[in-house]
């Protein structure tokens, strides 16, 4: 592989932000939900959730150190461009890490965000968070083209670095993967017509895109345990109205089921998060393990991606890629599972909030509307 990142000059790492502090939480929630029809009892109990950690997220730091190695990785492969690290919901936002890039000199920027999964929240609304960026900075008379990588759920440094954690939950549980001893790959869920509108441009919807994984990683482990990893797909953090379906069942259904059937070791694989975001530490850490508890099962929690060195690495080849592609060669597009690398290039209605329904909110890397 080559190692150039022309034609890009720089690389912004896009996140979702989080609270530093107690006195960010409220605000932060009321950037996350501004618009979104979140009733207020859900902002007041997530609002908790983040008091419980003393008003603070761990995302930024997870991010901050995901920084760094990408920054290691990319210096160790002699790639010298800057990266900054920008976010949704909170500093340093977007607009900030696009200004400073573009004060740096840089005029083409290449995007990773930190979920590997395609959706609306996943793809096109950091899609839209990059082209409202752009609009502000034209404005202040700073131009800048903006793409991002493709959705990486099936990179393989993403899935070994997935199955390298379930193995090793798997050693700390002690007990060996069977029928008495599954895996719960769990994901963040999402509305219904969400999950919906993921799967209308692309091979598999959001949870499709789970399940062709989950396989791999199961098999991986299966490999390196020397017995079959029974699994299931289990979804956390539900929000919005108890009236909107959103996808199911919930991890701690899923668990009540398997305390039924007599299961009494279970490990939890987050699988939908790159990091121990608070939907990890809440909501399976302390939640789920509560639920656990109380069915008097033992549980182990598998660590997500995080730094995970084939993570980095994996990142680093998906920037590679691109960049190459952008040049006019074919590199090689290298994915686990069933459903092939995904589009480097969004079609214009992909991964939108509602399927056949233009929101009229621009976004950015898509193909252009013809
Ligand atoms: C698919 C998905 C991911 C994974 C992909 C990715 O990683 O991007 C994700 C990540 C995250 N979600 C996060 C936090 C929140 N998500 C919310 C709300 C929502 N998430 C949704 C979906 C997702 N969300 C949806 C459909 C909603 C409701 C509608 C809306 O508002 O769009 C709300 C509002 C309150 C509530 O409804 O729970 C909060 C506070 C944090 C930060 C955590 C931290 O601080 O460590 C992170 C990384
Ligand atoms: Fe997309």
């Amino acid at each position: 592989m080559s190692t150039s990142l022309a034609p890009y000059d720089a690389v912004l790492l896009l996140s979702f932000g989080g609270p530093e502090g107690p006195d960010d939480v409220l605000p932060f929630l009321r950037n996350v939900t501004a618009g979104r029809g979140i009733p207020d009892e859900r902002l007041v109990e997530v609002g908790e959730h983040y008091q419980h950690f003393g008003g603070r997220s761990p995302i930024n730091d997870q991010n901050r150190a995901l920084l760094a190695a990408l920054r290691a990785e990319l210096a160790g492969r002699g790639l010298d461009v800057p990266v900054a690290w920008g976010n949704r919901n909170w500093a340093p936002y977007v607009t900030d890490a696009l200004r400073e890039l573009h004060d740096a000199g840089a005029r083409r920027v290449l995007t990773l965000v930190t979920s590997a999964f395609a959706s609306y929240s996943g793809c096109r609304q950091y899609r839209e968070d990059i082209a409202a960026a752009l609009i502000a900075l034209e404005a202040e008379g700073r131009e800048l083209v903006v793409d991002k990588v493709r959705p990486y759920f099936n990179e393989p440094g993403f899935v070994e670095a997935n199955s390298a954690a379930l193995v090793a939950a798997y050693e700390r549980l002690g007990v060996a993967p069977g029928p008495q001893a599954p895996v719960v790959f769990v994901t963040h869920s999402i509305p219904t017509t969400m999950e919906v509108a993921s799967g209308v441009r692309t091979t598999a919807s959001y949870s499709g895109q789970h399940l062709d994984v989950a396989a791999v990683v199961a098999g991986a482990a299966r490999e390196r345990l020397g017995a079959p990893v029974p699994w299931e797909l289990a979804y956390c953090s539900r929000s919005g109205s108890p009236l909107t379906p959103w996808t199911e069942p919930d991890v701690n259904r899923t668990l009540r089921a398997l305390a039924l059937d007599g299961v009494e070791h279970v490990v939890l694989a987050p699988i939908g998060f790159v990091s121990d975001h608070m939907e990890v530490i809440y909501d399976l850490d302390t939640e789920a393990r509560e639920t656990a508890d109380e069915l008097g099962m033992r549980m182990e929690r598998a660590a997500t991606a995080g730094i995970h060195p084939t993570f980095v690495a994996g990142l680093a080849d998906l920037l590679l890629e691109r960049a190459g592609t952008e040049r006019g060669e074919a590199p090689a597009r290298p994915a686990a599972g069933a459903l092939g690398s995904w589009h480097d290039v969004c079609p214009a209605d992909c991964c939108r909030l509602r399927a056949g329904l233009d929101s009229g909110v621009p976004a950015a890397a898509q193909q252009p509307t013809a």
